[in-house]
């Protein structure tokens, strides 16, 4: 079933006294349960493409279609992770992950169920009390994604979540969010930098081209779980997404 459908998204900047065209007509279809990565070449638009699918910025032109119906606004369906978290340093980790429940009225038993759940599932029941300023950015990216999967979106939107992580931590991350994804089987849309976070996190990896953007390529990614990014058929399927790269960074610099 298709949850998300991307048509023709068009959107354009002022720079000055310029329109720059960022997104030149992106299509994209998202079934139920995708993990999709987005890779493409720095500035291209896959930022401001996650911002419009989430609703924080509006499309110049095209849909954005959730369940066959079309959304321009937010929605408790589509939910954001930022590269930076986006914590509350005045709140506890109990009180960060539990900050949408809290606003959406749900009691204060229920509220502390379900966050231990994911305070489980992210390893973070002994930091319930801590505040985000004790924490290491592993684990304040820890919080942030708790914080998304308490509000049980259809969607998940992750931008670049492991882009200021040491490498330690970001492997540890690679594989957390795989077991994450088994279990809940949420959709992802998830946009990296890196060829190996894509290879080893997604169903499909879509390649951006050049501004203005669309999908050069979609590729599809059934290596068996769990994956390490130095798996030696993963590092042939690195290398092709590299290939699709190349020529796209290259025109960016050009
Ligand atoms: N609010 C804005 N006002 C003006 N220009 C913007 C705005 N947001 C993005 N842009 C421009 O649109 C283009 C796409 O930006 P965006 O951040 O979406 O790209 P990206 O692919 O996510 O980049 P990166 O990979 O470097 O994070 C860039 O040239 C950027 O400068």
């Amino acid at each position: 079933m298709t949850k998300l459908e991307a048509k023709n998204i068009v959107k354009y900047f002022s720079h000055d006294s310029h329109k720059l065209k960022a997104l030149g007509g992106v299509d994209l279809k998202v079934e139920s349960g995708d993990f999709v990565c987005l890779i493409g070449p720095s500035g291209c638009g896959k930022s401001t493409f996650l911002r419009i699918v989430a609703g924080l910025e509006k499309p110049d032109e095209g849909q954005i279609l959730f369940d066959g119906r079309p959304v321009s606004e937010t929605g408790p369906e589509r939910i954001m992770v930022f590269q930076e978290g986006a914590l509350f340093p005045w709140l506890t980790v109990q009180d960060n992950v539990e900050f949408g429940l809290k606003m959406a009225g749900i009691p204060k038993e229920e509220r502390a169920k379900i966050s231990h759940r994911y305070l489980d599932m992210m390893q973070l029941t002994k930091f319930t009390d801590s505040y985000t300023y004790q924490l290491s950015t592993g684990m304040k990216q820890r919080v942030a994604i708790a914080r998304a999967l308490v509000m049980d979106p259809d969607v998940l939107l992750m931008d670049e979540p492991f882009a200021a992580l040491d490498a330690q931590t970001r492997d540890l991350l690679l594989v957390e969010m795989q077991l994450i994804w088994e279990k809940t089987k949420k959709t992802i849309l998830f946009v990296t930098h890196s060829v190996a976070e894509a290879a080893v996190l997604g169903t499909k990896v879509a390649v951006f081209s050049n501004r203005p953007s669309t999908i050069k390529k979609e590729v599809e990614n059934d290596f068996p779980r769990p994956r390490v990014s130095e798996d030696e058929s993963l590092l042939k399927f690195q290398q092709d997404l590299l290939s699709e790269l190349r020529p796209e960074v290259k025109k960016n610099k050009q």
